[in-house]
């Protein structure tokens, strides 16, 4: 049965007027490695640490402005907003389609509260905690093309036509603020599409984006402010000591106008210097130590990298699901035979692998036709997102030392092509070999074909709605003297981003299983209820 909504009725939960409390036993784990009758031991010894929890149930209205905001996601998340907003339904070849929010963790999933007469009962995953709900934010902010936002629209080629036009009138007044632009960052096809920059030194542009930032809060009348990185993948920046290793270089790099702090890096010290969260949803390493040192020092919400939408997604899904159940994994293309094409040095022997499969390899191919897919053909730019993409399967691997010799990794490849013809249609192709029981092999192939911008548009929601919600919980362990925020490393939305940015010496989750339910359990504690550990003994 599915239910719209319920209320905590416990000792340990008060709806106040402006805030939910909860008092929440959060059940762990000490591990020691001690000497136990003579011998070292590992010892497990449960613990229970005693949290409070305070929410802030003032829903504020929520400014939204993303840098890349004309590109395909900028445009297709904005006109999927109006549809919903606006209750738009629009003639397709198969049927009326009505706007929607699917692909929405927050809009469009749902949790478990408990069972009744014997049958489960689920809520809205946006129950648990109040929202700001889509329909209502305020979009706004930059990009280095000056196109509206209609005719950003038109330019990707992603919704339907008879929905465009009926969107059309509420985007075309949209235009984006110039962007901050340097060349030397992303791939010089790109140099085509800036026409609408701020000039100036890094300090200049800096102060611009506060400046925007600002005046945009004002103009729309919004309470708070979140930004979002979705514009073009640039090439990694070179982290320098006595440049971006600490805050204190970072600035003063900013003041001598270093040639190699990345636009993404300038708009990241904008937003925390104006108190404004900053999400990356690409994978370079905007997040160089010094702006993290900053966001840390400034206590200002910082997330990332590289929202994980699809490929990467099932990927962290299905190596899960076999390492989790004891098989050996590895995943191969189905382009094997096209192995002497490509310039991976693994590839010199990979075919050697699908035979002896130790170490197994993994590789990953896709074509896209986008502009993304454009910048991502320039090497610079693609090695940002093979980083990205290769380390997703890390945690699992490490997380089984039957199935792997410490140090033992599947040999993992990357290939995107770029194919104008299929434009955002991303193809995606994968083949996963895994050993199995007794020398056996098992091979599950995977083709996806969608349009990526569908897919990351939800994605984006998801990381304003949950990094807006964080902003407003407190909380402070029995041990702490008074309330204070999550780190400002919001690791808490790991589950959306395919390189989850974590505090400095904290773990890497990419499991995705274990990403959704850390980041469900944690607002279930902000109501006091226990995580969701589907034991149902009840019925045991
Ligand atoms: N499924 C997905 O679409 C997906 C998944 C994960 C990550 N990403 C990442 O999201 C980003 C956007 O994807 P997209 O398909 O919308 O790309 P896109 O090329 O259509 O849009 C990027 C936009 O950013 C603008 N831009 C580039 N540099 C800028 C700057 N310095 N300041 C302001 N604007 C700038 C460009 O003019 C363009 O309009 C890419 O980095 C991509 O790798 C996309
Ligand atoms: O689907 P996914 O792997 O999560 O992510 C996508 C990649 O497969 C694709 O190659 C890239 O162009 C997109 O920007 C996005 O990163």
């Amino acid at each position: 049965m599915f239910i719209e909504k319920f209320r905590v009725e416990s000792p340990n939960v008060k709806y106040g007027e402006h805030q939910i409390e909860s008092v929440y036993s959060y059940e762990t784990t000490e591990v020691v490695h001690e000497i136990r009758d003579g011998t070292y031991q590992w010892v497990v010894k449960p613990k229970s640490v005693r949290y409070q929890f305070k929410t802030d149930t003032h829903v504020p209205k929520l400014g939204v402005m993303l840098v890349g905001w004309g590109g395909n996601n900028g445009s297709t998340l904005t006109a999927g907003v109006i549809a919903n907003r606006e209750g738009i339904s629009w003639v397709t070849k198969e049927k009326i389609q009505r706007a929607n929010y699917y692909g929405s963790l927050t809009q469009a999933s749902a949790i478990r509260v408990g069972s009744f007469n014997g049958e489960e009962i689920y809520a809205p995953f946006k129950s648990l905690l109040p929202m700001v709900n889509p329909d209502d934010i305020i979009f706004g902010g930059w990009d280095i093309n000056s196109m509206n936002l209609a005719d950003s629209m038109a330019r990707a080629r992603v919704l339907d036509i008879d929905l465009q036009k009926q969107l059309r009138p509420y985007m075309e007044s949209m235009v984006p603020l110039p962007g901050i632009y340097n060349p030397d960052f992303i791939a010089a096809n790109q140099g085509s599409r800036a026409n609408n920059i701020i000039g100036g030194s890094k300090k200049h542009q800096v102060e611009q984006i506060m400046k925007d930032i600002r005046e945009f809060k004002e103009r729309e009348k919004v309470d708070k402010v979140v930004v979002l990185w979705t514009a073009n993948t640039e090439r990694y920046s070179n982290v320098v000591v006595g440049l971006s290793d600490t805050m204190e270089n970072l600035l003063a790099a900013l003041e001598r106008d270093e040639a190699e702090i990345s636009p993404s890096t300038l708009y990241a010290i904008a937003c925390i210097l104006e108190n404004v969260p900053f999400i990356n949803g690409s994978p370079q390493n905007t997040f160089v130590p010094g702006l993290i040192d900053l966001a840390i020092r400034r206590n200002i919400l910082i997330g990332g990298d590289d929202f994980k939408s699809g490929q990467t997604k099932m990927k962290s899904v299905l190596v899960d699901f076999l390492v989790g159940a004891g098989i050996k994994v590895g995943i191969t293309s189905i382009f094997s035979s096209m192995v002497g094409t490509w310039d991976h040095p693994s590839f010199g022997i990979f075919e050697s692998d699908l035979f002896n499969l130790q170490p197994t390899s993994i590789v990953s191919y896709n074509h896209l036709g986008n502009n993304d897919g454009m910048n991502l053909s320039a090497p610079q730019t693609f090695r940002s997102k093979e980083i990205s993409k290769s380390n997703v399967v890390d945690d699992m691997v490490s997380s089984n030392g039957i199935l792997y010799e410490p140090g033992e990794h599947p040999d993992h490849v990357i290939v995107i092509k770029y194919v104008p013809y299929v434009g955002d249609g991303k193809r995606a192709m994968d083949e996963y070999t895994s050993e199995i029981f007794m020398g056996g092999r098992n091979t599950i192939v995977l083709h996806n074909t969608c349009e990526d911008s569908l897919l990351a548009a939800p994605i984006i929601l998801d990381l304003v709605l949950l990094a807006e919600l964080s902003t407003r919980i407190q909380l402070k362990t029995e041990g702490e003297s008074k309330f204070h925020s999550f780190h400002p490393v919001a690791s808490i939305l790991s589950y959306l981003t395919k390189a989850p940015l974590v505090p400095p010496g904290t773990p890497v989750v990419n499991a995705l299983s274990k990403q959704r339910a850390m980041l469900e359990n944690i607002l279930r504690a902000c109501i006091g209820l226990a995580p969701e550990n589907n034991m149902i003994l009840e019925y045991k």
